[in-house]
């Protein structure tokens, strides 16, 4: 069966994809500016010697300079132009008199050559700023034979630059002033440079330009403070004086839709009163105040839901003063870290978003508004409502001490504590009797709430708020997000915005009646996704066997979409193409876990880390993994039609998939035990259920009751194993998503759908690997086959890296091999068996082989 990838996209390195060590060439060269020799990057001995070179040509000039100091007056008479100067290099003693020379015989320590270059650089250039290249040569030499960075490379260029120019120019200012200064401080450069100069401008307009560049410099590498001395303060502070408390960062946190607190008028007399206790009107006033501030999105996450919700208030990190002169450490890098390290700077990070870059999410324009946001449950209904829960409870002999109301959007929760001795299951057993008093439909007791000792009684608003899309995705909190896949879900019971992270759930199970808000929870999903991914960093699988609900999402095929090569519906409707796509998505899972395991990864998001730090080599296969986010409309069809087919690719992916980053939604009307069966749960522990008929489903979703309690329209109940959270699903509607998706499908995209590799089902469905013809082998088929059985290792990765093939190819020709009986048959992430033994029973395997051909 051929197994196809996807191709490699590339930005950066398409330029070279034809050589095999492109990707690491020229490094060098960038490094050092633009003299080098061109080294193949690869070979080190080279790097080595030209680091060598650099080292000792630095100590040869810094003995020719030094040397200069001494002896340039001696030797003026032979390095001069007007003597020969550099042609003087290679002649004889008997020329030099001839040729006016008072003494031959060189002084300087570095010989005729080490004169002529001292007075060169120094006399003729630039004084004795020329040191700064005996400085620049140690700097190369050593990160180039050491692989030790001493400065940073291009800080070294740039500073050394400007002292030459700088110190040039100051000393042939200062030898204007002085005059006895002899000529080669300054060098030729800085004399006349300063000549010319103060013709145009004076010496004092010389003078400032000086100044001015020397503090700029200061402040650029520095960033020195001018202070002026501050004047003694005679103020006398208190020893024992207390921190104004007003000013002191005091961390929060605070609930957006605070509880409102009841006052009890039939509370038992011996009893204690609550305090405060707070008139209606007090009431009031303070639900108003609530109902302003929930006005402003809040930006928190409940504690509960810290793991995969995110913190908006993260603590500032502690800014680390600058100190004078740090102590510099020196850390050695690995040959890779090197390597890596120079291909970013040469190339910049790699950038996968760079093929799509002028890409743009979704406008928040596109959404619509719906309700006014605001909370809008009057104190009547709170009033009469609390009412009817004391009197019910004391209609039991149920006592309370304490009653309080938090608002949401649906329903508010009215959190009760009981008096000393009232047993909480006696509270749990009335809750049919307290719903048929308050004659409310969703009511749900939460007996007792977790991690408070209170019981809970959620009563669903008489005017429930309608939470649209757009207030969710333009909080603060959706936009700053730094989750890996953002969900927008809605709102919690207390108003907050709640926003999980897809990726460490890693797969969600939903389920609801029909009617409930499913198929608008699946569309909030995808639109939270849309409106922060860009096309290279998320792609989709849709199925929808009903054909209608994630059609609009064609739109956007060219950009967000996976589908199997050579299919036309990148939307899949039918079993036998979701089966297909299933096993293909576990051989993409096969394929991520090879590429992770070569770079030595355990999960996506550190393999595309290591992937844009140019650490992965694209030669070898490696490639940018974007997410990939399956999602199923209508599940129970699907089992209904393909049973154990479909399960167990399934359940494969929902095991295995989480760390090489694909991740799947499951919906479905009917949560019965035969379609979300045991397997699929167990692997499902992010649970979302919309109103379900019976308890039984409730059950069969959330292993718990309360689904069967809710009251539709986008009421739902989020289970993460251990919590269980009520939500108001966000809303957003049909036409909003067209909008989205034609704003998405307007834009330039990608060729075509992100491909998947190709799966052929046992039945043959696009020509089976049975059929497979001798004559039609790859040309690499046999080099192939003597590596598997050299290595007894049948690795499509193996064929890849060795042989440098892509990983299509590799996949076909390890088909062939399976087909002609040298491997065995695809056993998921293990290596197949390799059916021949040795090199001399495979070579008699294939001359046979070839006859038959
Ligand atoms: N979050 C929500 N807020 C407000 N109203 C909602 C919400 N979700 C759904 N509704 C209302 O419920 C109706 C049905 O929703 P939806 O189409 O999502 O149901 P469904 O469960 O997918 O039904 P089916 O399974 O038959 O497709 C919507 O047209 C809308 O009026």
């Amino acid at each position: 069966m051929p197994v196809k990838g996807n191709q490699f996209r590339t930005n950066t390195f398409r330029e070279d994809s034809s050589n095999d060590s492109a990707p690491f060439k020229k490094t060098i060269i960038k490094e050092k500016g633009e003299g080098f020799p061109q080294f193949n990057f690869s070979n080190d001995r080279a790097i080595k010697i030209v680091g060598l070179f650099l080292l000792l040509l630095a100590l040869y000039f810094l003995m020719a300079f030094t040397s200069y100091l001494f002896t340039w007056e001696d030797d003026q008479s032979y390095v001069i132009d007007a003597n020969g100067g550099w042609s003087n290099l290679f002649k004889t003693l008997q020329e030099l008199k001839s040729n006016g020379a008072i003494d031959p015989n060189i002084q300087n320590w570095a010989g005729k050559l080490g004169a002529l270059l001292s007075h060169q650089f120094i006399y003729e250039w630039f004084g004795i700023a020329s040191f700064l290249f005996v400085f620049v040569f140690i700097v190369l030499g050593y990160r180039l034979l050491f692989k030790v960075q001493l400065f940073s490379i291009p800080k070294t260029l740039a500073y050394s630059f400007f002292l030459l120019v700088f110190t040039s120019i100051t000393l042939g200012f200062v030898h204007a002033l002085i005059a006895e200064y002899p000529h080669y401080l300054e060098g030729e450069f800085g004399f006349y440079t300063n000549q010319l100069l103060q013709a145009q401008i004076g010496a004092a307009g010389v003078g400032f330009i000086l100044v001015f560049a020397g503090l700029t410099c200061l402040i650029i590498a520095y960033n020195i403070d001018f202070k002026i001395p501050e004047r003694k303060v005679k103020e006398i502070i208190p020893v024992n004086e207390e921190p104004e408390t007003e000013d002191e960062p005091i961390l929060e946190e605070e609930y957006p839709s605070k509880p409102v607190e009841f006052p009890l008028r039939n509370r038992v007399a011996n009893q204690p009163l609550p305090v405060p206790l707070k008139t209606s009107f007090e009431v009031e006033n303070t639900l108003n105040k609530e109902i302003e501030k929930e006005e402003e999105p809040e930006v928190f996450a409940p504690e509960k839901e810290q793991e995969w919700t995110e913190i908006a208030h993260a603590k500032p990190e502690p800014k680390v003063e600058e100190q004078e002169a740090p102590l510099e450490l020196v850390i050695e890098k690995t040959e890779e870290e090197v390597k890596s390290e120079s291909l970013v700077e040469q190339f910049g990070a790699f950038d996968p978003t760079l093929d799509l870059s002028s890409f743009q999410n979704p406008t928040i324009e596109l959404l619509e508004q719906y309700g006014s946001n605001k909370v809008s449950v009057d104190t009547a209904e709170l009033e009469a409502n609390k009412n009817k829960i004391v009197e019910t409870l004391n209609n039991y002999n149920i006592e309370i001490d304490k009653i309080k109301a938090t608002i949401g959007p649906t329903v508010t929760l009215y959190e009760i504590i009981p008096a000393p001795g009232v047993r909480i299951s006696k509270i749990k057993n009335l809750e049919d009797d307290i719903a048929l008093s308050l004659a409310a439909l969703g009511i749900r007791i939460i007996a007792p709430m977790p991690g408070k000792g209170t019981i809970g009684i959620e009563v669903p608003n008489r005017n429930p708020e309608m939470v649209s899309m757009r207030s969710i995705i333009a909080t603060e909190k959706f936009q700053n997000t730094t989750m890996d896949l953002p969900i927008a879900l809605g709102k919690t019971i207390s108003n907050e915005v709640f926003i999980a992270d897809l990726a460490k759930m890693p797969h969600m199970l939903v389920a609801g009646a029909t009617g409930q808000g499913k198929s608008v929870g699946i569309n909030t999903i995808l639109v939270s996704l849309l409106y922060k991914k860009h096309p290279s960093q998320l792609k989709f699988v849709l199925v929808d066997p009903k054909k209608v609900e994630l059609s609009v999402f064609k739109k956007i095929e060219r950009h967000y979409l996976a589908k199997l090569p050579g299919e036309d519906e990148a939307i899949i409707t039918d079993t036998k193409k979701v089966i297909n796509t299933l096993n293909s998505l576990c051989i993409e899972m096969d394929q991520r876990y090879d590429l992770l395991k070569d770079a030595g990864v355990r999960n996506l998001k550190e393999y595309n880390e290591k992937f844009i730090k140019r650490k992965l080599n694209p030669n070898n296969g490696h490639k940018f993994l974007p997410f990939i986010v399956l999602v199923i409309d209508e599940f129970a069809d699907l089992m209904m039609t393909a049973g154990k087919e479909v399960e167990t690719p399934i359940a494969r992916l929902a095991q295995l998939a989480r760390a090489i980053g694909i991740h799947l939604v499951l919906a479905t009307q009917r949560p019965s035990v035969n379609i979300i069966t045991g397997t699929i749960k167990a692997n499902f522990p992010a649970r979302l259920a919309f109103r379900v008929t019976s308890k039984i489903d409730s059950r069969t979703i959330l292993d718990s009751g309360g689904a069967d309690q809710l009251i539709g329209k986008g009421d739902m109940l989020l289970s993460t194993g251990s919590d269980l959270i009520r939500l108001q699903c966000a809303f957003v509607d049909t036409p909003e998503v067209d909008r989205v998706t034609e704003f998405i499908g307007s834009q330039r995209g990608y060729a075509s759908a992100y491909e998947l590799p190709e799966y052929v089902g046992d039945d043959g469905d696009g020509g089976s690997i049975k059929d497979f013809d001798l004559s039609d082998r790859d040309p690499m088929f046999e080099d192939a086959a003597r590596l598997i059985v050299m290595h007894q290792q049948g690795s499509t990765s193996l064929i890849q890296r060795k042989l440098k093939l892509g990983y299509n190819r590799a996949g076909r020709i390890i088909d062939q091999l399976e087909a002609s009986g040298i491997v065995g048959k695809f056993e998921g992430s293990k290596a197949r068996e390799v059916l021949i033994i040795d090199e001399h029973a495979l070579e008699q395997f294939l001359s046979d082989m070839n006859k038959k051909a």
